[in-house]
């Protein structure tokens, strides 16, 4: 093993490393940033972005009380990430090495939960029964969930559509799959203030488009006014799809692993 590091090290493989190295940093970089965007850790990193840059300016501008006072803060910096940000360190570790969102469901498992998603979707679309459906992926969802009611239980069509009856206690809001589960109801996400959403976009797609605009989750929107079903990614919807549609846009979105178990 140490033979091999040598030559790595000693010869014009070296490069190699270099790259393999600034890739890996690049690669942790990214997922920590994908695991914060949206949540108050942002907030947080950019307040502590402030204090470097005063620190440097105290530097340079020779205030040197302000200076000492930034300094020994700053000294003491890694014990306080790590008190501030300890909920998403404990995420960030949870989240390491697992699929995003399907975790251990095996391949017909995997098939199900679209399937029984498409089903309740067209099954409220017909009834007109207005729905919104968040689908985790990457980025959690947890800052989200603090209002609602707590579920975990297996996506079914069935389900989904009671929970969005009308006269259902929690109806109002997001319902949230964590996983392959159905983990919450009656969530509240943010609307988005985007000028250039059309003006007959209501609440619910504009919560919609509101969360997608800050993480990298699926929404589903079902309109109580149209019947019509829109998916948003990114902050940017997809409208009027049908069984057809929506089966092919949650697949190029959720399937990534199952596509892969297909090829092989
Ligand atoms: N911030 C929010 N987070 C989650 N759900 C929300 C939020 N705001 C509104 N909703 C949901 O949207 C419903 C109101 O939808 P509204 O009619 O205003 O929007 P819409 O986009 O026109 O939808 P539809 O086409 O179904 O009428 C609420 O009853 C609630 O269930």
């Amino acid at each position: 093993m140490g033979g091999m590091l040598d030559i790595f090290n000693n010869t014009n493989f070296r490069w190699l490393l270099d790259l393999l190295d600034i890739l890996l940093v690049a690669f942790i970089i990214y997922r920590i940033i994908l695991l914060i965007k949206g949540t108050r850790a942002v907030q947080m990193l950019v307040g502590l972005a402030v204090i470097l840059i005063v620190y440097v300016g105290s530097q340079v501008g020779g205030l040197y009380t302000l200076h000492w006072l930034l300094e020994n803060f700053l000294s003491s910096i890694i014990l306080v990430i790590i008190v501030i940000f300890q909920s998403d360190i404990r995420r960030a570790l949870i989240h390491v090495g697992r699929n995003p969102f399907f975790a251990d469901l095996s391949y017909k498992e995997e098939t199900e939960v679209i399937e029984e998603l498409i089903k309740a979707c067209v099954n409220m679309a017909n009834k007109r029964i207005g729905a919104l459906i968040v689908i985790e992926r990457e980025t959690g969802l947890n800052d989200f969930l603090e209002v609602g009611v707590e579920i975990d239980a297996k996506v079914s069509s069935d389900l989904i559509t009671s929970i969005f009856l009308p006269f259902s206690p929690i109806h109002d809001g997001a319902l949230v799959i964590q996983q392959g589960r159905l983990k919450r109801a009656g969530c509240f996400l943010p609307i988005s203030q985007n000028p250039d959403i059309s003006k007959t976009l209501g609440t619910r797609h504009r919560a919609a488009i509101g969360l997608t605009e800050l993480v990298d989750a699926v929404a589903i929107v079902v309109s109580e006014e149209t019947g019509k079903i829109s998916v948003v990614v990114g902050g940017r919807i997809t409208r009027d799809l049908d069984s057809t549609s929506l089966k092919r846009v949650l697949s190029r979105l959720l399937e990534p692993r199952l596509n892969k178990k297909k090829k092989r």
